[in-house]
């Protein structure tokens, strides 16, 4: 059974659709992320599946119950949820115990301190519990955020940009630690967020959302190799389109020669666009009578240590390509310029 079925979900702010006939799907145990740019839905999204805010078209489901529909609406107190948010929300004048032990309120006395020491050490703040949270760090306070938020074994775990104010040096160990908490304690999870780096570290399955909609899901490796728009290419890296036209189902003409692909092409489609991101681009030397022939001016070039990155100039489109320490350019240099064979996004026109 899944963990949260959104079925046809829709949401209007004062007549102005911000949710359209959105589907999602979490499976058990599953991390989810809600990707997208600022102001696409994610956060209304959240809501709506919190119960703060009431979704009248449109069905969700949470294990399996119906919690929200045209007539139904359940509080959120009864969606068995847990929250965690990027201001970490604590009560201020509550200790570590006491914010975990919180949501416990009906729990008899033994067990509550149970859970509560259960919990401090798997989030490892057992030497913490009497402390306020003005006395933790950023990081801690979403230690606590998180062991609150788990206490009382929800099925569901939202989190909204619960990572954006956490110090970039810790933020990916926090990450991985509370990754690493959730898993443990075989919970699923809604994850928002508009950083793809904080998605690929903490989410198994990616969720695209474009204005109101989700444009994709899946893995990131999938998302990567076989957007099935240009939505979705792009906001997953930097890339320039070529015009291309299909020669056989797995070869394709650019102005830059012709690209293999490891995969046939999906579209009946002769003409249209293909994808190329920079590690599918080999600079070289010119070679001596193959001066003229897909060549390219470096724009500038940086050292950063373990390689060059150089910025070229491909179709009127920028873009930065990675170069190993012995190709070395310097700016305005002519290079020769290369499309790897690779699994190609075409775009029919
Ligand atoms: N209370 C509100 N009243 C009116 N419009 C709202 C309200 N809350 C959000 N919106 C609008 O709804 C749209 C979606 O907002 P939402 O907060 O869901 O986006 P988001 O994807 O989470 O963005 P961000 O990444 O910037 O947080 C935006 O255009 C926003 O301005």
């Amino acid at each position: 059974m899944s963990s949260l079925v959104l079925d046809n979900l829709s949401y209007q702010y004062n007549g102005t659709a911000v949710i359209e006939n959105l589907d999602l799907t979490v499976a058990k145990d599953e991390i989810v992320c809600l990707l997208g740019a600022s102001g696409c839905g994610k956060t209304t999204t959240l809501k709506a599946i919190a119960g703060l805010i009431e979704a009248k078209q449109g069905k969700v489901f949470i294990d399996g119950k119906l919690v929200s529909d045209e007539q139904l609406f359940l509080a959120p107190e009864y969606r068995n949820i847990g929250m965690m948010f990027q201001d970490y929300a604590l009560f201020p004048h509550l200790t570590v115990a006491d914010n975990i032990a919180f949501g416990l309120a009906k729990m008899p006395k033994a067990q509550k301190q149970q859970r509560v020491d259960e919990m401090l050490e798997l989030v490892h703040l057992i030497g913490c519990a009497k402390r306020f949270p003005h006395q933790l760090s950023g990081g801690q306070q979403q230690r606590v955020a998180i062991a609150r938020a788990l206490a009382y074994k929800p099925s569901l775990l939202l989190l909204d940009e619960p990572f954006s104010n956490i110090d970039t040096q810790v933020r990916f160990e926090l990450i991985a630690d509370i990754r690493r908490i959730i898993k443990a304690q075989r919970v699923s999870a809604v994850f928002v967020t508009h950083s793809k780096e904080e998605a690929f570290a903490f989410s198994d399955t990616l969720a695209v959302m474009h204005r109101g909609k989700i444009a994709q899901q899946g893995t990131a490796e999938q998302l990567f190799s076989s957007p099935s728009s240009k939505v979705v290419a792009e906001f997953l890296g930097q890339g320039i389109y070529l015009d291309a036209e299909a020669l056989t189902a797995t070869e394709y003409n650019t102005a830059y020669g012709r690209v293999e692909s490891f995969a046939a092409r999906g579209s009946q489609a002769q003409l249209g666009q293909i994808y190329i991101r920079p590690h599918h681009l080999l600079l070289t030397a010119v070679s001596i009578g193959e001066e003229g022939i897909n060549t390219v001016t470096i724009i500038n070039s940086r050292f950063i240590g373990s390689h060059y990155v150089y910025k070229v100039m491909i179709a009127q489109q920028e873009i930065e390509v990675a170069a190993q320490l012995d190709q070395s350019f310097k700016e305005n240099d002519q290079v020769t310029i290369k499309i790897k064979p690779h699994t190609v996004n075409f775009f029919a026109s």
